[in-house]
């Protein structure tokens, strides 16, 4: 109200009422203002504003063509007159629901295929769902964020994990018009000029990716822009991030791919990828930039290839509000899923026995935060280590291989001498000499996990848990169905890409059974992380932050979910579980002095929850109209 005051001093307080004036639909216990909604939850009531958007002179066409006020068909008669949309737009006026209902026949119509299609097992052409979606987001936020948060389980695999993978692999031909900012190794010096092309002031979540490693994909280049912005829609779908507070980043150093540099559709750098100093003073202008512009902002690093993922921590986790979501994020997920996982089972996770087979970044950041997770429950940093078997490529991360391993992976070198003898085995030999009660994938090559492995680690522990992580599906490190015929259903299973439920005949129980999935995904992670650091505008993020974030996580998954094997929420809870992520991260920051903000009353969930976006049509109201009556 203080807004529409300030921004119309001649605004008549029936108008300024008008826009807050609830008016209640008992039926969903749910109210529905004028500019917004609140959701009855008891005492605790809030009301969930939706500010009048005050913008600038602008034409009806600007406004219309701008994807941050566009309202498509859903305009009022009073808006078209004041906004000088009259005749630009069809007549009908409709809600967002009906909007949402059509655009979702429309987006099922993107995917058909043809008969011939079906016949070759292409049930759908997800990558035309993909482009249809990402064209709604170019046209209009509100509907693309409205259908994406009313149906986030079916959208989130098209904007996101596998689909958005293959999209990057085709991007130089499907693009149709940027998103985001692009920085180039060509632009040293320039960067902090560079930034204040970006049109609005105001940025809380920057998610930078220089294309080195896509998923599991590889060096795709100026091509892994839609990592960045996939990460960000679901910022805003999961996380209530605003979307205008949104800027995904490409730092184009070049690429390795020769198949890319061949390409004459290509819109990368031509050159090979910068390295060295060069690449980190690059890198350091870069963040310099941020900062000087966006002082509060929050940089999430993203697919960036091992050793440049941890350098690039390192270098910048003291100094700016930023964190390796592949590292940290993924670390904080897949604890999350192993201490549910350990409930569901009746186990400790101290004396749990992990074998994680990729020592890259998403390897070391997983073991990293779940040996610290051992050590903040009573196990030395010894005892924690030896808990884990790293693998490789090149086999079983040993003391023999000191010399050729990467700083990260040192300490987790095993020394003993039954694991000694491991040296160079497969995985299947160093499955059966370790025996482990957890069996992690990330490393990025699709179906390591061979039935042979899988039988031997079910033979050894009554209730296997295993996490194949790796991305996109085809990565895999074996398919959910196999795992539960392997096991016979025995077995806790997560993965980084989605898989439906497998119905299959128990040959224990003798009858059909049905397998309920989770998605180990990073995605239940960073929205909520990054709205708590946003809200508490944290200063950094902390080892402790994300270790909260991992139990908060853990504890939002009900018993009733553990009963049919889920060990993580279910996607269409996320918003809720990003908030309650949020709470325990702002609160932490907050005890642990780095927080910038905080509530006077310090009440967090209140605090965050009014802060959190939600994708509804605000009035418009030009800064220079003359209003009288409704909006
Ligand atoms: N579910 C989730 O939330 C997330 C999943 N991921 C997924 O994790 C995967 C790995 O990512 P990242 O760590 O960054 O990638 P890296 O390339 O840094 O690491 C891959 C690791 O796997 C090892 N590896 C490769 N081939 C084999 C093999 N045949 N047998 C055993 N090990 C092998 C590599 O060994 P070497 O170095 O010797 O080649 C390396 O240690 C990707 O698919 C990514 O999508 C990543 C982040 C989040
Ligand atoms: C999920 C994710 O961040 C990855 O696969 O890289
Ligand atoms: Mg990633």
């Amino acid at each position: 109200m203080e807004l529409l005051r300030a921004a119309r001093p001649g605004a008549s307080e029936r108008l300024v009422q008008a826009v807050w004036t609830c008016s209640v639909s008992t039926s969903h216990r749910r109210y529905t203002t004028f500019g917004g909604t609140r959701e009855d939850s008891g005492p605790k009531a809030t009301l969930r504003r939706i500010k009048p958007v005050v913008i600038p002179e602008r034409t009806g066409a600007e406004i219309q063509h701008d994807p941050f006020y566009n309202k498509g068909t859903a305009f009022s008669e009073r808006e078209k007159d004041r906004l000088g949309l009259r005749g630009l737009v069809p007549p009908v006026i409709n809600t967002i629901e009906q909007q949402v209902a059509r655009i979702y026949r429309a987006f099922h119509a993107a995917g058909h295929t043809s008969e011939e299609d079906k016949e070759r097992g292409r049930e759908e052409d997800v990558v035309a769902k993909h482009l249809f979606l990402m064209s709604l987001q170019d046209r209009n936020e509100t509907l693309f964020f409205k259908l994406l948060t009313s149906r986030i389980e079916e959208m989130a695999p098209i904007i996101y994990t596998p689909t958005v993978g293959y999209a990057c692999q085709n991007a130089s031909t499907l693009f149709r018009r940027a998103r985001g900012m692009y920085f180039t190794a060509a632009d040293r010096g320039d960067m902090h000029a560079i930034i204040q092309n970006w049109p609005r002031n105001d940025v809380d979540v920057v998610v930078v990716t220089d294309g080195s490693r896509i998923l599991g994909l590889g060096d795709l280049g100026v091509q892994g822009m839609g990592i960045p912005i996939g990460k960000l829609a679901l910022y805003v779908a999961a996380g209530g991030i605003e979307p205008s507070r949104c800027l995904p980043v490409m730092i184009d150093v070049g690429t390795n791919n020769q198949k890319l540099l061949d390409d004459p559709f290509y819109m990368g750098l031509r050159q090979r990828r910068t390295e060295g100093p060069e690449y980190f003073e690059l890198m350091d202008e870069f963040m310099q930039a941020v900062s000087s512009r966006f002082p509060r902002a929050l940089v999430q690093f993203e697919d960036f290839k091992t050793p440049k993922a941890e350098q690039l921590l390192n270098r910048y986790r003291n100094i700016h509000t930023c964190f390796n979501d592949d590292m940290q994020g993924t670390g904080a997920v897949a604890l999350a899923g192993l201490l549910a996982a350990l409930r569901r089972n009746g186990e400790d996770l101290t004396r749990a026995k992990i074998v994680c087979v990729g020592a890259g970044s998403a390897g070391l950041g997983v073991c990293n935060m779940i040996s610290d997770a051992m050590e903040r429950q009573g196990l030395s940093r010894q005892e924690a280590l030896n808990r884990f078997w790293l693998v490789d490529e090149n086999g079983l991360l040993t003391a023999r291989r000191m010399d050729k391993l990467a700083q990260g992976q040192i300490p987790f070198a095993r020394y003993d001498s039954p694991s000694l003898d491991l040296d160079g085995a497969s995985l299947k030999e160093v499955v059966d000499g370790v025996q482990p009660t957890i069996l992690l994938g990330l490393s990025g090559v699709g179906g390591l996990f061979t039935e042979e492995v899988v039988k031997s680690m079910a033979t050894h522990v009554e209730h296997p848990v295993i996490f194949a992580m790796s991305n996109p599906t085809n990565l895999s490190e074996c398919t959910a169905e196999q795992v539960f015929e392997w096991t016979d259903g025995r077995v806790t299973f997560a993965s980084g890409s989605p898989f439906g439920p497998v119905t299959r005949h128990s040959p224990s129980k003798g009858q059909e059974v049905t397998h309920q999935l989770s998605q180990a995904n990073n995605m239940y992670i960073f929205p909520g992380l990054g709205l708590g650091i946003v809200a508490a505008q944290a200063t950094t993020v902390t080892d402790h932050m994300l270790y909260v974030a991992a139990r908060r996580l853990a504890d939002c998954v009900s018993e009733e979910d553990l009963r049919i094997g889920k060990v993580f929420p279910r996607i269409s809870e996320i918003r809720e579980v990003s908030l309650r992520i949020a709470v325990a991260v702002a609160a932490t920051a907050q005890e642990d002095g780095i927080a910038r903000r905080s509530p006077q009353d310090r009440d967090w969930t209140r605090f965050i929850k009014e802060m959190m976006w939600v994708p509804e049509y605000a009035p418009i109201i030009k800064s220079n109209a003359r209003i009288t009556g409704s909006v």
